[in-house]
């Protein structure tokens, strides 16, 4: 396993112990939340009764073959607790999510829970947001003017902005489990992320953005030198 691997599982493993008997799950997607899944499956399997809402088809088809039993928010609209991964977080506990392209389901899911423990190894931990893309899910109709009025918000919040359109590994145009696309937006450092929240949200064609802000209750980092807690 590669250092950042093992990290990410230490992570997982960490938050792992903050779950308890009769809970109501949401559960991440990615790499690290995949060790998370491995994790509640071998607790699951030893007993623990939990129930799970997964944040992506992936992550049921993973927590399935884990024996992890799995529901809906339709049937289950109010989860105790989210544990998911992240691709940036802020001391602040405000985050940005999509590297894998869950993150209308993810935000959807976490704003559901009582609580989010965002688990991630410590390459995630920066002081400000916006190294890493932005991923925006976007929806195909009207997907030209969408860009450009992603573009002019950029504008109005003197941010430079670069978008590029997702593709998946066989090179054809990325599609969210939503039936979507993701547009991945390199705005340089983002200066006021609740501004930016606020302006690409209002944008009609944007069905979601990974910023996730207030959502986040805690976060576990693994670092070479030991774990941190953070909480909001
Ligand atoms: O938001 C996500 C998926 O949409 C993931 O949580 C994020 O991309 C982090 O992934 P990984 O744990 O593989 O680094």
């Amino acid at each position: 396993m590669s250092d950042s691997d093992d990290l990410k599982k230490q992570a997982a493993l960490a938050a792992l112990d903050h779950v308890e008997p009769g809970m109501k799950l949401g559960i991440g997607t990615g790499s690290t939340a995949a060790f998370f899944v491995q994790g509640l499956g071998e607790r699951v399997r030893g007993g623990l009764d939990i129930i799970g809402v997964p944040t992506s088809e992936r992550t049921a088809k993973l927590a399935t073959a884990e024996g992890i039993r799995l529901t809906t928010l339709d049937e289950t609209p109010h989860l105790d607790l989210t544990i998911d991964g992240a691709d940036e977080l802020d001391p602040s506990l405000r985050l940005i999510k999509g590297g894998g392209g869950a993150l209308l389901r993810e935000k959807i899911v976490a704003s559901s829970s009582d609580r989010m423990i965002v688990i991630a190894d410590g390459s995630k931990l920066v002081d400000q947001l916006g190294a890493f893309p932005l991923p925006i899910e976007v929806n195909h109709f009207g997907l030209g003017a969408t860009l450009i009025a992603i573009e002019a918000a950029a504008r109005q919040l003197d941010q430079p902005v670069t978008l590029k359109r997702r593709l998946a590994s066989d090179g054809t145009a990325f599609v969210t489990d939503g039936g979507h696309a993701i547009i991945d937006a390199s705005f340089g450092l983002i200066r006021e992320p609740e501004a930016m929240n606020l302006a690409l949200a209002a944008i009609p064609g944007v069905v979601e953005h990974g910023l996730f802000i207030g959502i986040a209750t805690a976060a576990v980092i693994a670092r070479p030198d030991g774990v941190i807690w953070l909480h909001a």
